[in-house]
């Protein structure tokens, strides 16, 4: 059985040198970034058995993220598309540093996911598995793909597979009386929701104390758990009705690109591995910890990293 099945746009993130900026620079570094398959390969790397779908072109760029990503132990489900036009999203991240703030821009309009339906993907895989994640990116990206994203959590949820979502609210893809419509439509499918403090408010209007948050998303969608991420001032779950708070680890952040990512991860890999809710935050805070120290989307980590970040209490708070 596969542990853990992920659904979304893995794109090249093109980024200058540290220093430069995007208009001047004559190099570019190339590496794989994307929300959903961020997660596989956190989780992969700490033991979980993964897989990403996706749908790419049939060119050596579809084939450099694939590469990219088995190379840490995820499996993948692609449908590659052999159009002659057909495209691969690309970002461009020039990191920042106060008082200038790292800069995304996108160019990922019309790429070959956007055009994904149920049929052309795997989905016994997503029967199978444990544990079917996907973000509020997926929907975002077009008609088709917030069809297929609500099929496929149908399709978990009709065969026993455990659905986690994340809101990952990108303004640059959608306003948040969109993206609100856009998340209410999915929720009815979702046992599992990661909510940054944010994206809650924003998107949901949802204020407020943490636990507040997490209860009342809860109770007015009945999840099975909600956890709601706060940045540096850690994590709360509201879980079958009983709280559970965490910290975060100190960390000193070299790239903070993909650190949720990486907290799913840990967390989602945890639980698969059959441990409970407040065993499960303190790996997804460890896992977003060390990827805050790693260049790229990649939480490149170990399980003993991890183990050691969790068990050093001098490290964090953790309660
Ligand atoms: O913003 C997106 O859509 C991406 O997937 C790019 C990055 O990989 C992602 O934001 C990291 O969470």
């Amino acid at each position: 059985m596969t542990d853990i099945v992920s659904f979304g746009e893995t794109m090249l993130r093109l980024s200058p040198p540290r220093g430069e900026r995007l208009e001047r620079t004559r190099e570019l570094d190339v590496q794989a970034g994307g929300a959903e398959s961020n997660v596989a390969v956190a989780a992969a790397r700490l033991g979980a058995n993964s897989v990403w779908l996706s749908k790419l072109p049939e060119s050596p760029l579809g084939r450099r993220l694939v590469s990219e990503l088995r190379s840490h132990g995820v499996r993948t489900g692609i449908a590659w598309d052999d159009a002659d036009e057909t495209r691969l999203g690309t970002y461009y991240l020039e990191h920042g540093g106060r008082p200038r703030g790292t800069n995304v821009i996108y160019d990922r309009a019309d790429a070959a996911i956007t055009t994904a339906t149920p049929e052309e993907l795997p989905k016994a895989a997503v029967r199978d598995a444990e544990v079917f994640y996907t973000s509020g990116i997926t929907p975002a990206l077009s008609e088709t793909l917030a069809e297929t994203t609500a099929t496929l959590l149908q399709t978990a949820r009709e065969n026993g597979t455990t659905t986690a979502f994340d809101l990952n609210y990108r303004s640059k893809l959608w306003t948040p009386e969109e993206a609100k419509a856009g998340y209410e439509a999915l929720f009815p499918h979702i046992d599992v929701l990661v909510a940054a403090e944010r994206d809650a408010a924003t998107c949901l209007g949802r204020t407020g104390d943490p636990e507040t948050v997490a209860r009342g998303l809860a109770d007015d969608f009945d999840f099975e758990t909600v956890v709601v991420t706060r940045s540096e001032r850690g994590s709360l779950a509201v879980s079958d009705g009983q709280v559970y708070e965490q910290g975060v680890y100190a960390a000193d952040t070299y790239d903070a690109i993909g650190t949720g990512d990486a907290f799913v991860g840990g967390f989602l890999a945890k639980r698969v591995d059959g441990g409970n809710v407040p065993e499960s935050l303190a790996y997804g805070a460890a896992t977003a910890s060390l990827k805050r120290t790693i260049d790229g989307d990649l939480a490149v980590v170990t399980p003993e990293e991890v183990a050691s970040v969790v068990g050093d209490d001098a490290g964090g708070i953790s309660r």
